[in-house]
This record gives structure tokens, C-alpha cells and sequence, in this order.
């Protein structure tokens, strides 16, 4: 009989200041809705399967509370992780200032420059406001990214920009780093074997 492969499993964790948007970013893309007001986070993981190449994945997307100076990166978030999102806004230079530092954090504790990893540049829409202006140009962002061999984006969860493809970059960032053995390889679903005797001993 031949063996059914398990659906991939892969574990995502979303990290980045407070109230760059993190958790409206993930709201937005599970249950495609936007709030105004803002609830700080107590951790919580979001089951969601997503598609990529054909080839469905079940993901755990992990919305963390935001990370400051002082609660930069919790050791935790080094294992069992096999991508990694990380948050500024492109309205607040002190978000974008923590990336460095908490991409540093991440392959300290990693022991490998070779994390899965998506820069997103949140809240454009802020950036196109008249009571807010943007201080962090794309180009920096991309910079930053390139830098570091992430992937990165832009987008905005009030006006749904790109919510979708950040998930999807970062799942492939992730199969770039299976393809280059980031990950070991999925072992084959038990096979349900009918038991049709019973032995008494
Ligand atoms: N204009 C605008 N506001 C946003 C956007 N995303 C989030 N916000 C607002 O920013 C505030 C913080 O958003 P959250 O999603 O709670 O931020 P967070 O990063 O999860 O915050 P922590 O729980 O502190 O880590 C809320 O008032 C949101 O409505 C966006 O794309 N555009």
C-alpha cells in the first residue's frame, strides 16, 4: 500500500515593536477584517493552511507581543521556528531601528545566517496621510533586507496591501532553505493498518 504523505507542517512567528501592526496584519489575512483600536497582544498561535506552488502547507502563524529594547527576543522563538516575519512601520524610525537588532538576536541564537526571513514595512497607508509622514523610504527597507538575505515588502493592513504575499514570501523563503536541507524532511504519515486478529497472551 503506498504511504500518504503528511501535509508539510511549518512554524511561522511574526515579531516586531509594539503596535506596528503585527497582530492586524495577521487578523487581516485570516479573517479579513481591519480594527482601529489597538489591543496589545498576549501571545497566541493562529492555525491556517496556506497554498503555495500547489502544494498545501499547515501553518501556525505565532502573533507575539512586541518586542522593545529591554524584551528584544525571547529564546523560545529560536526553536521549532521555520520562518520569520518581522514588522516595522513605515511611519516610526524606532520600529525600523529594532530590526537590526532583533535579526542579529534571531542567528546569534540560531548559530546560522540561514533563517527563512520576510522584512515587512507596515502601515503605507499612514505614509500616504496628511497627519503622519513616512520615515522610512522603501529603499531603506529594502536595503535592510538585502543586507540580510531576507525577502521584504510593504504593506498595509487598513487598506489590505499585500497581506496575502507576505505569508506566501515567507513560506517561500522557507522551501528555499528545505531545498538547502533548513529542514528536515517530513517523515511518511502512519499508515492506518486494520488489526483483523487478536492474540490473547
Ligand atoms: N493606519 C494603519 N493603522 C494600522 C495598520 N495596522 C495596524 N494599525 C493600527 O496600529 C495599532 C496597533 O496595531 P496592532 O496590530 O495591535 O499592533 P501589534 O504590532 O500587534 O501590537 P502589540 O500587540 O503591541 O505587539 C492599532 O490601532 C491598529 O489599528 C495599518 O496598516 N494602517
Amino acid at each position: 500500500m503506498a504511504s500518504k504523505v503528511a501535509p508539510k507542517r511549518r512554524k511561522i512567528v511574526v515579531l516586531g515593536s509594539r503596535s506596528v501592526g503585527k497582530s492586524s496584519l495577521i487578523v487581516q489575512y485570516i479573517e479579513n477584517h481591519f480594527n482601529e483600536n489597538y489591543y496589545p497582544t498576549i501571545e497566541h498561535n493562529v492555525p491556517k493552511t496556506i497554498k503555495l506552488n500547489g502544494i498545501e502547507y499547515d501553518c501556525e502563524i505565532i502573533d507575539t507581543a512586541g518586542q522593545d529594547e529591554f524584551s528584544i527576543f525571547n529564546s523560545k522563538h529560536a526553536i521549532g521556528i521555520h520562518g520569520y516575519i518581522l514588522v516595522y512601520s513605515v511611519a516610526s524610525r524606532n520600529s525600523f531601528n529594532m530590526i537590526q537588532p532583533l535579526y542579529d538576536r534571531i542567528i546569534d541564537y540560531r548559530g546560522t545566517e540561514d533563517v527563512p526571513c520576510v522584512i515587512v514595512g507596515s502601515k503605507t497607508d499612514l505614509g500616504a496621510s496628511q497627519l503622519y509622514s513616512r520615515q522610512i523610504e522603501a529603499s531603506e527597507g529594502e536595503k535592510l533586507a538585502h543586507q540580510n538575505h531576507a525577502a521584504w515588502i510593504e504593506t498595509s493592513a487598513k487598506s489590505n496591501t499585500n497581506i496575502g504575499k507576505v505569508f506566501e514570501l515567507c513560506l517561500a523563503e522557507i522551501e528555499k532553505g528545505a531545498q538547502r536541507n533548513l529542514i528536515a524532511p517530513e517523515p511518511p504519515a502512519p499508515v492506518q493498518t486494520q488489526q483483523t486478529r487478536c492474540i490473547i497472551m
